[in-house]
């Protein structure tokens, strides 16, 4: 039996005059981890606030497992988005938010949830407007980790966490994937963190998808040419170019595809997803 698959085709989204998503088509598959990776503003939270119904879309349409995700609180009960704002009231202690959460998902579990916030150091019984910033992202990572759900939206995760609890949270989520075999979507400015633990990876900019598939896919589809400017753009002739950059007489160019008859004082080397996510959308992921 194949896997369960979120789909999201042709999807628009307009605020006015202005789009933020401009007709994205996106497939998640339950039992993969996928990266999105955007600049600030590029669509990410609002493909997911999409596909969960926190936001409508203009036009285009989401389904999972063919049925579609608008306003069917059976298939949307299979996702959990935990999102970079607050949804929980704050006068509610973490404890009372396991148990609303666990009313609302049948398959929460109240003990993991627990024994992560020891894990973490979190007292069950503090409210969570008394919560630091960093511990605020932890309870709503607990939450999302417990909820038993098929896919796990993680919406900037370690927004405010310290390496510590950064390194024990993709430890976690490692563990539970692999025994829960969810999908999962981590939105992130945090490439590097996370380039080892996505096998998929979905690039978005100003609304459109701009590469998306296998990380090593994506990884081994491009390569730089570094070298003197002349010689490069003599290289650069008739090859699928994504982007050229140029330090004085020195140039360096991002191709598609693989190397071929590279002539002498050319350098070839490739890019990590960090630097492909600069090549691609042209600037730097935040640090
Ligand atoms: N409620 C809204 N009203 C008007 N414009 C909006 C609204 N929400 C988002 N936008 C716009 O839509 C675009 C996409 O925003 P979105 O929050 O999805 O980006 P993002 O990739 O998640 O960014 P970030 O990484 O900064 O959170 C941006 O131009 C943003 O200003």
């Amino acid at each position: 039996m194949s896997n369960s698959v979120i789909k999201a085709d042709n999807i628009i989204k307009k605020y006015g005059r202005n789009y933020a998503l401009v007709g994205v088509s996106v497939e998640i598959e339950k039992g993969r981890i996928y990266g999105l990776l955007g600049r600030n503003g590029a669509g990410k939270s609002t493909l997911m606030n999409i596909i969960t119904n926190r936001v409508f879309a203009t036009s285009g349409r989401c389904t999972l497992d063919g049925e579609d995700l608008l306003e069917n609180d059976k298939a949307l009960n299979r996702i959990y988005a935990m999102s970079e704002s607050v949804t929980m009231p704050a006068g509610l202690t973490f404890k009372q938010a396991v148990n609303i959460t666990a009313d609302f998902y049948g398959g929460f579990d109240k003990d993991y949830a627990y024994s992560l916030a020891e894990k973490f150091k979190l007292d069950p019984k503090k409210r969570l407007s008394a919560l630091s910033t960093g511990y605020l992202t932890v309870s709503k990572l607990i939450l999302t980790l417990a909820s038993g759900a098929d896919f796990l939206f993680f919406d900037e995760p370690v927004l405010g966490l310290d390496a510590n609890h950064r390194d024990l949270f993709y430890r976690l989520l490692v563990e539970r994937f692999a025994e829960t075999q969810c999908g999962v979507v981590i939105s992130t400015h945090l490439i590097e963190e996370c380039e080892n633990l996505v096998e998929d990876v979905i690039i978005i900019d100003k609304g459109k998808v701009l590469a998306a598939g296998k990380t090593e896919d994506i990884l081994t589809d491009g390569y730089s040419v570094t070298g003197a400017k002349s010689l490069v753009c003599a290289y650069c002739q008739n090859k699928e170019v994504l982007c050229m950059k140029n330090i004085g007489t020195i140039s360096s160019a991002y191709l598609k595809g693989t190397p071929e008859n590279v002539p002498e004082g050319l350098e070839i080397s490739r890019p990590d997803l960090q630097q492909v996510f600069i090549n691609l959308t042209g600037e730097e992921g935040e640090q």
